[in-house]
């Protein structure tokens, strides 16, 4: 298990079926994010990629809100520019994101796991990077999208300018992140941020589905899929097409691979086991 600071209770966590349940549970505060969330959150998909019986993760949320991005009123916030020398600040303030909120959206990125976003309410800022980030993405009618931090005189930090533009084009980009309008969940997904919107009280079983049965797939094959699509979009097609080349040499060397391919010739269901 990795060491993290412990959240009690701002972080629910629990696994049931290979499926590993990630929950901000700040409700009071639109599950914005502190460090101590935030590191928490690392360490569990650290622990879900580690863990061979966890063979999917969902991450979502209580309350009205999914997340609301920083705590901006959390201790310890970096002084006012007014207060500090400016190269303090850069250093400060950059460190902060590189070390905060661009490990929080790698950490997801990276999870050698199927991440599913279970959308329950607002996500804004990193919290709606946290969201597009996840591979894939379900969100309750309700929940909105804002690319909140043109409000707040900021940049678009933790991924956004990079994952914005791969999902819904730059033009549409710039226009979410130049207005910081909020997204309604039916729009996000003709868009392209949502694979599917559900009513609210359908959320998390609509997740325990996709999650479970992603849980009885060929994770191994899965989880080199999730990084050969997350690759190709930084890369050239050479580049790409000697990826793939490579996964399936890897995922040949799998119990579920020859399962895949036996259970096709002996005419029967798979029975993946992860490994
Ligand atoms: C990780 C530690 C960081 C330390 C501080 C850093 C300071 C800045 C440093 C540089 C920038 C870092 C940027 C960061 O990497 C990435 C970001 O996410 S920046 C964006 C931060 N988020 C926001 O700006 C969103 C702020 N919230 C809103 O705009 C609205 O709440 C909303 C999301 C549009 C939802 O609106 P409503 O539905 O009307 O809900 P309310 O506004 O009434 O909120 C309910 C309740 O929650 C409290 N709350 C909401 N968001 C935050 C938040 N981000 N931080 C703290 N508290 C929040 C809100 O105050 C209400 O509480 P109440 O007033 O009722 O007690």
């Amino acid at each position: 298990m990795t060491e993290a600071p412990d959240a009690p209770d701002t972080i629910l966590h629990r696994t049931a079926g290979n499926v590993s349940w990630i929950t901000l549970n700040r409700p009071d505060a639109m599950n914005a994010l502190t460090w101590d969330q935030r590191e928490r959150v690392i360490a569990l998909l650290a622990d879900a990629s580690a863990d061979p019986d966890v063979r999917a993760v969902v991450l979502t949320a209580t309350g009205k809100g999914f997340c609301a991005g920083a705590d901006l009123r959390a201790a310890g916030a970096p002084a006012t520019p007014a207060q500090t020398a400016p190269e303090r600040i850069a250093g400060d303030v950059a460190r902060m994101i590189r070390l905060g909120a661009q490990r929080l959206i790698t950490a997801v990125l990276d999870c050698e796991k199927p991440v599913i976003a279970a959308v329950n309410g607002t996500a804004a800022g990193i919290g709606a990077h946290l969201a597009l980030a996840c591979d894939l993405v379900i969100a309750a009618e309700e929940a909105r999208f804002i690319e909140v931090f043109v409000r707040r005189g900021l940049v678009p930090d933790g991924g956004g300018a990079y994952l914005l533009p791969r999902l819904v084009g730059p033009q549409k980009a710039k226009e979410l992140i130049f207005f910081g309008d909020a997204v309604p969940a039916a729009e996000a997904e003709r868009l392209g941020l949502v694979n599917k919107v559900v009513p609210a009280g359908d959320l998390q079983a609509a997740a325990r589905e996709w999650a479970e049965r992603l849980a009885q797939g060929p994770t191994r094959a899965l989880a080199l899929a999730k990084q050969l699509v997350n690759a190709s979009l930084d890369g050239d097609r050479a580049a790409a097409l000697a990826a793939e080349a490579t996964a399936q040499e890897i995922n040949m060397g799998t119990a579920d691979a020859n399962e895949g391919v036996a259970s096709f010739v002996e005419r029967r269901p798979p029975k993946y086991t992860g490994r």
